[in-house]
This record gives C-alpha cells, sequence and structure tokens, in this order.
C-alpha cells in the first residue's frame, strides 16, 4: 500500500485500526498474534508509525525526542518492558539534580525556589493521598487542584512558588492546577508511580528514536507491512449496526466491519475527522469534558556549552509563570554527550503563545531568559527546533487531562464503542449488541491517561473487545471487560469519585 497508484479505491477489511501510534499498532499486535485475528488494515496519515512518540535529527546527527521521552514509573509498566524488549537506550532522569536562577542569575545553593520545591515536594505532596481518602470516606466532591493545594497550606502567591509548583505540578499535567481535577491526579499518580513498584522516571536517548517502542511491536507481526496505509488521512467515518466506511482526503475507501478510532481527544474535538451519524449528545459531552494539554519542548544547539553540568535547571521569572521555567541538559554522560543540546519546555498558555509566534520570536524570548541565567555574553543557538503540537491536526496537543469535577461515567462515556440501535439512549444501553466503531489511545484509559502505558492498555482491551464482537460474543462484552480491565487497568482503590453520575453508561 505504500508505492503510489497502486491502492485500488475501495477496500474491504474484517478490522479498520485508524491510526499507528501505540493504541493502534498494540490493537493490530494483539489482534494478529494474540487473538488470532489477521484481517486487519492500519491507516496512518503520517509517512511513519509512532504518532506522538516522534523523533528528530538536530544537525543530522543527535536525535531529540520532541513527543514522548521518559517511560514513567518502571517496575510494571509495559512500556517499560517493551523499552527492554527492544533495547531502547535510556538513563535514570534524576529529577532532584537542578540548578536554581532567577532574573538576576544564580540563587546559590538553598535559595528561594529550592526552598519551595523541597516544601511543596515534602509535607504539601505528601498530604495529597490523606485528603484523598478523607474525602472518599466523607463522600465530598471532586475539586481543582488549586483548592487541593490550598487546603494543604500552599498558596502559591510569590514568584519562587510559582516555578516550584510549576516544577512539581505543571511540567507533568502540562496544565495548571486550577485546570485540574485534584481526585483523577492523585489517582494517576498512584497508578502510574506507586502501584508499578517503581516510581523511576528513565529518559529515552536512543538515536533511532523512542517510538522503537511502536515499531518494534509491529515488528512481531507477521505481514504488517502489507497491513499499513501510510499516508492516507481519514476524512469521514460512517458507522452503523453492520459497519465501518472510512474515507480518506486521498479518496480512497475502506468498509470495514468493526473499526478502531484511535485519534487523539484534541483531533475529536476539533472535528477534524468528520463522524456520520454526528456522536450522540452523551459521547459529544463527554469529549468535550477532555482537556488536551499542550507540552512544548524548544531545543537549541549551541557553538558551546555555558550551562551547569546539572540535569536540569529552573528559571523563577519575576512576573510571569511558568515562563521558561524549567530547562534540561542533554549534554551529560548517559544523554547525548557532545550534543551541546539545551532545551525549555513551555506548557498550556505559554506553549500556545509560542506556537503563535515564528521561530525567529519565539527565539528572542529563549535567548532573554537564557541571558538573564548566564549573563550577556552567551552565544545564539546554531540550530533551533519548536514543535507545534496544538496546531498540527493529526494531534492538537499534546495529551489529556482531566478538569475537576469529571465523573467515572464520563470517563467511560468517552471510550464507549457506537454502531448499535441503542447509541441514543443514554445510560440504559448495554455494551456490545452491534458495537462497530471502537475508541482507544491514551485518552481513553481511565488511570494512565496522558501516558503511553495508558495508549497501550487501550489498544489491548479494544483488540480483546473487538475480538469478542466479532466471534458472536459481543453481548458478552461486559464480562470480558471485567476480565481485560485485570489485564488493561488494574482496579482503581481510592479515590473513587463520588459524584452523582450524569448519563453513566456501560462498563
Ligand atoms: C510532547 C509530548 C511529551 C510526552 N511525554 C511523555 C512521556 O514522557 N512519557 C509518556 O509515557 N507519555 C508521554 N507523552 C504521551 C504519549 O506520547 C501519548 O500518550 C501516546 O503516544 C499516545 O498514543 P495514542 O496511540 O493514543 O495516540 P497517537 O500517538 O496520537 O496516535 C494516533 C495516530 O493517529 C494518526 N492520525 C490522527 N489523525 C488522523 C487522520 N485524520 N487520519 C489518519 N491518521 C490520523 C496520528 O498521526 C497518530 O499516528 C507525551 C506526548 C507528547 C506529545
Amino acid at each position: 500500500y505504500t508505492s503510489s497508484g497502486s491502492i485500488p479505491k475501495v477496500i474491504k477489511t474484517k478490522v479498520a485500526i485508524l491510526g499507528g501510534g501505540m493504541a493502534g499498532v498494540t490493537a493490530a499486535k494483539t489482534l494478529a498474534n494474540d487473538l488470532n485475528i489477521t484481517d486487519f488494515l492500519v491507516i496512518e496519515a503520517r509517512h511513519e508509525l509512532g504518532g506522538r512518540v516522534q523523533n528528530v535529527l538536530i544537525n543530522n546527527k543527535y536525535s531529540v525526542e520532541i513527543g514522548a521521552n521518559w517511560v514513567q514509573g518502571l517496575g510494571t509498566n509495559p512500556i517499560w518492558a517493551l523499552a527492554q524488549k527492544y533495547g531502547i537506550k535510556n538513563i535514570y532522569s534524576n529529577w532532584t539534580d537542578i540548578s536554581y536562577f532567577d532574573h538576576k542569575g544564580w540563587q546559590g545553593v538553598g535559595g528561594p525556589t529550592e526552598k519551595q520545591i523541597d516544601r511543596f515536594d515534602g509535607p504539601i505532596f505528601d498530604s495529597f493521598a490523606e485528603m484523598a481518602k478523607i474525602n472518599n470516606a466523607t463522600g465530598l466532591a471532586d475539586t481543582d487542584m488549586r483548592s487541593a493545594l490550598r487546603r494543604a497550606g500552599w498558596l502559591g502567591e510569590s514568584p519562587a512558588e510559582w516555578a516550584a509548583e510549576y516544577l512539581a505540578f505543571d511540567w507533568e499535567q502540562a496544565e495548571p492546577p486550577v485546570y485540574s481535577s485534584f481526585y483523577h491526579f492523585v489517582q494517576s499518580y498512584v497508578a502510574n508511580f506507586e502501584e508499578v513498584g517503581n516510581s523511576d522516571n528513565n529518559f529515552a536517548v536512543d538515536p533511532r528514536g523512542f517510538k522503537q517502542v511502536v515499531w518494534g511491536q509491529a515488528k512481531e507481526v507477521r505481514g504488517f507491512d502489507k497491513k499499513i496505509m501510510y499516508n492516507q488521512t481519514v476524512k469521514t467515518i460512517k458507522y452503523s449496526g453492520s459497519g465501518v466506511t472510512i474515507t480518506t482526503a486521498k479518496g480512497v475507501v475502506i468498509e470495514a466491519e468493526y473499526a478502531l478510532c484511535t485519534f487523539s481527544a484534541g483531533v475529536l474535538q476539533h472535528k477534524d475527522v468528520q463522524f456520520v451519524p454526528p456522536f450522540p449528545d452523551w459521547k459529544a459531552s463527554a469529549i468535550s469534558q477532555l482537556h488536551m494539554a499542550t507540552y512544548t519542548k524548544i531545543f537549541a544547539r549551541f557553538p558551546h556549552i555555558f550551562w551547569n553540568n546539572t540535569q536540569f535547571a529552573v528559571y523563577t521569572d519575576p512576573r510571569e509563570r511558568g515562563y521558561y521555567a524549567v530547562w534540561q541538559n542533554i549534554d551529560v554522560e548517559g544523554f547525548v554527550p557532545g550534543s551541546k543540546i539545551f532545551f525549555a519546555t513551555l506548557t498550556s498558555d505559554q506553549a500556545y503563545r509560542a506556537e503563535h509566534q515564528t521561530d525567529k520570536e519565539v527565539q528572542a524570548d529563549f535567548m532573554q531568559v537564557l541571558r538573564s541565567m548566564y549573563g550577556p555574553d552567551i552565544p545564539d543557538p546554531i540550530d533551533f527546533v519548536v514543535p507545534r503540537w496544538t496546531q498540527n491536526p493529526l494531534f492538537r496537543g499534546t495529551y489529556s487531562n482531566w478538569g475537576a469535577g469529571v465523573t467515572v461515567e464520563q470517563f467511560d462515556n468517552v471510550r464507549a464503542p457506537l454502531g448499535s440501535k441503542n447509541d441514543n439512549i443514554s445510560s440504559t444501553k448495554q455494551p456490545g449488541g452491534g458495537d462497530r466503531l471502537w475508541f482507544a489511545g491514551e485518552h481513553t484509559s481511565r488511570k494512565y491517561f496522558g501516558f503511553l502505558q495508558g495508549a497501550y492498555y487501550s489498544g489491548l482491551a479494544a483488540a480483546h473487545h473487538i475480538a469478542d464482537c466479532i466471534n458472536h460474543n459481543c453481548f458478552e462484552s461486559r464480562r470480558t471487560v471485567q476480565i481485560v480491565q485485570q489485564i488493561e487497568e488494574p482496579p482503581i482503590e481510592y479515590p473513587v469519585v463520588k459524584i452523582a453520575k450524569q448519563n453513566g453508561r456501560r462498563w
């Protein structure tokens, strides 16, 4: 399917997997290698697999990851197993190896920002789990994270506090506390870092790219290169109780008995793809409640190193929260030594602003901050890379985050399948019974949203559900879901979100 001119106009397949990222490729591998379903086709808009696991070569030599970079939480994290299986070069990322700066330069050892970090990472963070348990036991509703911080005694009013909470919170969630759910943050933290048995974060520095976690899985499927269509952008997805018809921008029509849509929450929200019929209200409203956050890494390669030999630098801006606050040094032994690459991360509003500036304007801001940190004499960069994830119609942001008050039922509505005659009946429809269009992707994972493991587990589970339907067991899906959930998502112990149900359906 990769050579031009040889694609038939109408293609029939049993399962169309829409998207060749972690979720889509995991589903393909599970169907083929575990469930004996080999009649499927993966449809991908880009020229390669990986989706949001993407690298670029700087100076044709140094691979940097513009998308996912860390295996977050090692232990039982399936991504850690894949990274080891495919020999992905990675190294322990020491999140405490930091130099602190502000607009007057180095803050010295034990300066104001470092003191606030110690407070945030210590007593404040430690109080979250207990607070969540109290909320749960007393039936208190979810709040936003800003309220939770206040309750823990953190007011976040000084520049040093802004920098500390940005590093500890926004730099992971890609959104500020006020946008984020307290419950889902705690739940996600427990799931990703505590339950897996090892909370370390390892940083991928493989010259072949971290995308090998996706490519490696595809290579395990016999004949995968015959089951993938690259450079085909899906434009419409028409679904009913008897199948799904997909049309691409190049006019290729794929008639599938079942389809799995793995496009990001941002793609679904922007309506880049037309669904026919449009989503029922219970699903449209759940999708609109997702946040598609943005985490933008801006890379610069310099003629020589002028920064400290720590893995990280934190900059405290006196005026603006989150303004070029976190910097990373990859010219460190075990990372990419000799690269002379230093990079900054912007999130949320700061990232949106940079996306709308020209590269030259971004570079001017970037250098102005660096000069206040390291002095006026530092050189300009030789190479400069500014990814624009929010503007990219294949992603529309970087990963999902959940706002306060979203219920577990709404999570489930995001991933609930469509196609049966009961689609428009909220809260009463049983799963299965004709469902043809299924959903997967990091944003459909209740516990691991935002992470590669969320995409992985969602692909695994969707493959099992679709196989059940193919094997005429669709009505058994609820039972199967419980089984799959044991593979997919270990049960949530706390905190369970105790809020009135809204359009509760399924699972
Ligand atoms: C900057 C950044 C940093 C991150 N950091 C980490 C990290 O350190 N650790 C971690 O675990 N996770 C991280 N993540 C999250 C992780 O990358 C995602 O959770 C995961 O890759 C999502 O996989 P997916 O299969 O759900 O979606 P995607 O990877 O988005 O896959 C969907 C696929 O669909 C394709 N597509 C979209 N629209 C169309 C269309 N119309 N037609 C055809 N194809 C289409 C896309 O090209 C893509 O290949 C990061 C993400 C980003 C962007």
